[in-house]
Order: C-alpha cells, then sequence, then structure tokens
C-alpha cells in the first residue's frame, strides 16, 4: 500500500504504541497526533502533546489508537469521546472488553479490540482482533491496515477469545525470551564463558524461529528433526515433556494469564 494513511490519533506511545507508529510511518504517515504525558521520542511524521486538551479543535482522526496500560482507561478514554460519531476505536489493552469501552466512549461507539505483540517492533507480530458491532467495513478496514502493519493478522468473530489470546502470542515472546534466559544460565552451570552462553542462547532462540517461520512442518516435527534415537536431546527432552514439566507449566501459565486478563476487563 503506498497511500498515506488518514489521520490518526494515537493515545500512548510506549513499547507497543511505539512499534505500532513505526509500522505506520514504513506506510505512510498522514497528519498523526500522539498523546502521552511521558513518551520521550522523537516521533519524526508525528506531532507529540502532552495532555489530550492540547489536541487542535478541527482536527478529526479517522482512528483513534488506545496504547495506554488498561489501568489508565478510565482517566483517558472519555475526553476521546468526541471522536465516536467518525472514527474507529482500535485498543490493544490487554483485557478492556468492547462494553466496558462503550460505557467511556458512548453506547455504539465503533470499537476494535486488539491484541499484538512485541515483535511488531520489528514487523514481525501477530495480532487477533475483533470488530464490535457497529464497526462499518471501511473502518474495519482502516484498522485492518493499521494492524496489519506490524506484521500478521488475524481477525476473529468471539470477542472472548482475546483472553487466552492475549495470554498465547500476547504475552509469547515473553515465555521465548525466557527461554533463552535459563538456556544461557544453564551454559554456564555446564563451564561455557558468558559471552559465549548468551550468543548461543540468543542465536538458538533466534534461529529456531527463523526455521520455524520457514517451514512448512509441525513443529514437533522439527523437534523431532533434532531428536537422534539413544541421543542426547532425547535426555534433555525426557526432562522437559514429563506431564509435570512443561506440558503442565505451559498449561497453568496460559490459564493464569488468560484469568488475568477476564479480571483485567473492568
Ligand atoms: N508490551 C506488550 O508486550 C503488549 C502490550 N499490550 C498492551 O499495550 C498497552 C501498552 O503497553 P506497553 O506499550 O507495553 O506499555 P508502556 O508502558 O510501554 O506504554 C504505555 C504508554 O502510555 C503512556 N501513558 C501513561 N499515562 C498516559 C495517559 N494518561 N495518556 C496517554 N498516555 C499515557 C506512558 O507514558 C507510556 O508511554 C497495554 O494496555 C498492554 O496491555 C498489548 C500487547 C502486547
Ligand atoms: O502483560 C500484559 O498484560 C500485556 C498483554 C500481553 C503482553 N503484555
Amino acid at each position: 500500500m503506498t497511500d498515506t494513511l488518514p489521520p490518526l490519533l494515537l493515545i500512548g506511545c510506549g513499547k507497543m504504541g511505539g512499534a505500532m507508529l513505526a509500522g505506520w510511518r514504513e506506510r505512510g504517515l498522514g497528519e498523526t497526533i500522539i498523546v502521552d504525558p511521558f513518551a520521550t521520542g522523537p516521533f519524526p511524521g508525528a506531532t507529540l502533546l502532552r495532555d489530550a486538551a492540547e489536541i487542535p479543535a478541527g482536527f478529526a482522526p479517522a482512528a483513534v489508537i488506545l496504547a495506554t496500560k488498561p489501568q489508565e482507561a478510565p482517566a483517558t478514554l472519555p475526553i476521546h469521546a468526541r471522536f465516536a460519531g467518525s472514527a474507529v476505536f482500535v485498543s490493544i489493552m490487554a483485557g478492556k472488553t468492547v462494553a466496558f469501552m462503550q460505557g467511556l466512549l458512548g453506547a455504539g461507539s465503533a470499537v476494535v479490540r486488539a491484541m499484538p505483540n512485541t515483535p511488531a517492533a520489528v514487523r514481525q507480530g501477530f495480532t487477533v482482533a475483533y470488530a464490535a458491532p457497529g464497526v462499518s467495513a471501511a473502518q474495519r478496514a482502516l484498522a485492518d491496515t493499521l494492524l496489519g502493519a506490524t506484521g500478521e493478522i488475524a481477525w476473529v468473530e468471539e470477542e472472548g477469545l482475546l483472553d487466552p489470546v492475549t495470554a498465547v502470542s500476547g504475552g509469547g515472546p515473553a515465555y521465548v525470551f525466557l527461554l533463552a534466559e535459563l538456556l544461557e544460565r544453564a551454559a554456564v552451570e555446564q563451564g561455557i564463558p558468558a559471552d559465549l552462553a548468551r550468543r548461543m542462547a540468543r542465536s538458538t532462540v533466534a534461529g529456531s524461529g527463523a526455521l520455524l517461520a520457514a517451514s512448512t512442518e509441525d513443529a514437533a516435527q522439527l523437534r523431532k528433526n533434532v531428536t537422534s534415537p539413544k541421543g542426547t536431546t532425547e535426555r534433555a527432552l525426557a526432562v522437559l515433556m514429563e506431564e509435570k514439566a512443561w506440558p503442565d507449566h505451559i498449561s497453568r501459565a496460559i490459564a493464569a494469564a488468560t484469568a488475568r486478563s477476564r479480571e483485567l476487563a473492568g
């Protein structure tokens, strides 16, 4: 897409908001205003305001992207209700439901609830989105362009799926980074020098991700491809794949994060 994006209003420009903004810049920013009291920038091509009260009177965003922490929603959303007549609100806030946001923005306001992840920063994100009734086809197409600017996007028709999605793909990069941390630590425990341990752990996780991305084989088959019968990997997997080890831990971790997303709803 080469057309310039329509006017955008980004509320909160931290890690996720900033990553999305970078993706939009590649698509060609139109008039873009950021409201963030603390962000440092610079944000080329966009205007950073410290307070929503400074938004120029004539500014008419086609989309308002809500990218503050969920806990900031009650303080940050109501002032933007005036855009509800024409703008689509695209929220990436964990847990916050459409009903909760419409309670602050006005009943019937056009809301898309989405969950991206931080690989968005390198345009390899994965976003799942839900469009509430009342979002027009053109507004959904705009949301698709904005959310798809940082990687893959999938749309779901059931809002409740956003809670487990938040647990799996929203938080997923953290679990992968934890794996890199733990591999590095275990390498050092086995006597590998710290700088080599760090390089090995990072490269192994990154390279495995790249292989997975490039392959059409199931993850399970890629795992089997590493595992020689009676070899070394088999010994490690016997520890990790014990029912009370990773299978149980990952299930419980995802269930805990899903429950937390539901708690953040209201
Ligand atoms: N970090 C992640 O991996 C993901 C985060 N999210 C969601 O994205 C949202 C933002 O998360 P992060 O970017 O990680 O947090 P962050 O802390 O990096 O960014 C939040 C930004 O909001 C700004 N802010 C605080 N009060 C504000 C106000 N009153 N008005 C406008 N801006 C204000 C902060 O200055 C900060 O720049 C959260 O709701 C989170 O649930 C969604 C997917 C993944
Ligand atoms: O931890 C969180 O609440 C957010 C949502 C998914 C990733 N970070």
